[in-house]
């Protein structure tokens, strides 16, 4: 039997790399860091090693490759490089697995093929993942690269819900249905909350809000997730940072036949010029509620839009769930911003949900209750840990085999 029990984890954006290496013995982090501003004029890494000082290197990180080498060297200063007998594998977090990856998986060329063939239906995430997975293999030849997939979680969707009603042959050629993503933050969540409430996964029905820089809700019925926001790509849904979330199709019309712009200038308006950045002119949550608070009304519109999506969103998981045990808020928006915890659940009583304004408040890491003892709906915040996810997953299978 070999002693390898640790995991590197890889969570490859377009212009930074995240990355942990966790210990699966005890769930130490031996290192946590982040690669930024890959490909601009200087990048940035900040690396923590276990019980450590966190360390910051400041110089040009031209590419993806660049940042694998930098986060090695990192990792060797402290002696645990990726040389080190005890990596199992490397686990990455692969954005879009489409209909065929529902469970962790170990890279081969085919599975990368794959991979690289659902590039046009996730264009901001895959290409990075691919790299991440390109260059981690070359570093390890030996160590297998376990993608862990946004998608898997949400195969279990019903067809009713992952449909869109289309022309089922078109539908069909074209692979076009809801696919859902951050499924791995949602099940991580979704899990978490259950623990929080002592309760058992198998009997609780959560609705799982998950608000980063893209962000999506999911229904989760007893441990199964049964709808999600996220669709074919992950631009569908709620108000993003720079997402429009849902819209009328016949908007990507107009704008072509009537406004002049092409095809690639509406998917950039709509990926990555539009959500909040598109409505005030900023993607951040916090300078959006700093220009709130200071009586910016371009800033109260967006924050005003991305409020009344996400409660759309609620209600209608309360519909579909029947019976709602509790709402779980999560990823940086979710775990840091109260504000938008309050007025995503005002006003909704009558439906049993209610936040105390005081719990809300409390700033902390740790999962927590934020509404009061007489709400029917249990309110929470529940920071994600889509890195220990992607390890366990990645370790259970290399271990299975
Ligand atoms: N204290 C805070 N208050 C409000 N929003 C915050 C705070 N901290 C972080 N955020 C928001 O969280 C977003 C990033 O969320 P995160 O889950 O880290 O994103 P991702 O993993 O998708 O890159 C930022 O764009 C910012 O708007
Ligand atoms: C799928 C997705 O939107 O991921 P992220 O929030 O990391 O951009
Ligand atoms: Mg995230």
């Amino acid at each position: 039997m070999s002693e390898a029990t640790r995991i590197l984890v890889l969570n490859a954006g377009s212009s930074s790399v995240k990355y942990q290496l966790i210990d699966m013995v005890d769930g130490a982090r031996l290192a946590v860091g982040l690669v930024e501003r890959i490909g601009e004029r200087t990048g940035r890494l900040a690396h923590t090693p276990h019980g450590g000082e966190r360390r910051e290197r400041t110089e040009p990180v031209p590419d993806h490759a660049a940042a694998l080498r930098a986060m090695a060297e990192e990792l060797a200063a402290d002696g645990i490089g990726l040389d080190s007998p005890e990596l199992a594998a490397i686990g990455h977090r692969v954005v879009h697995g489409g209909k065929r990856f529902t469970a962790p998986t170990v890279v081969t060329d085919e599975v990368l093929t794959e991979i690289r063939r659902l590039v046009p239906v996730a264009p901001l995430h895959n290409p990075a993942n691919i790299t991440g997975i390109e260059v981690a293999r070359a570093l390890r030849p030996d160590l297998p690269q376990v993608a862990v997939f946004d998608t898997a979680f949400h195969t279990t969707v019903p067809e009713y819900a992952a449909r869109y009603a289309i022309d089922t042959a078109v539908a069909d050629e074209h692979r076009v249905r809801r696919y859902g993503f951050h499924g791995t933050s949602h099940q991580y969540v979704s899990r978490a909350t259950a623990r929080l409430l002592g309760r058992d996964p198998a009997e609780l029905n959560v609705i799982v809000l998950h608000l980063g820089n893209g962000a999506s809700a999911s229904a989760v019925a007893g441990g199964v997730c049964v709808e999600t926001s996220m669709g074919l790509t992950p631009l569908e849904g709620l108000v993003m940072g720079t997402r429009s979330g849902d819209l009328d199709p016949g908007v990507v019309f107009h704008l072509h036949r009537v406004g002049g712009l092409s095809i690639d200038e509406i998917d950039d308006l709509l990926n990555r010029r539009s959500g909040l950045l598109g409505l005030c002119g900023e993607n951040d949550m916090r300078e959006v509620l700093r220009r709130t608070e200071e009586g910016d009304p371009a800033a109260r519109l967006a924050f005003d839009a991305y409020v009344h999506r996400l409660r759309k969103y609620v209600g209608g998981y309360y519909a579909v769930l029947g019976r709602v045990d509790a709402i779980a808020f999560t990823a940086g928006v979710g775990e840091n911003a109260a504000p938008v915890r309050a007025a995503a659940c005002a006003g909704l009583a009558e439906l049993g949900i209610a936040v105390d304004p005081e719990l809300n408040s409390i700033r902390s890491g740790e999962p927590r209750v934020i509404s009061p003892e007489y709400s029917r709906v249990t309110v929470a915040v529940v920071p994600t840990d889509e890195e220990l996810e992607i390890a366990q997953q990645a370790y259970a299978l290399v271990h299975q085999g």
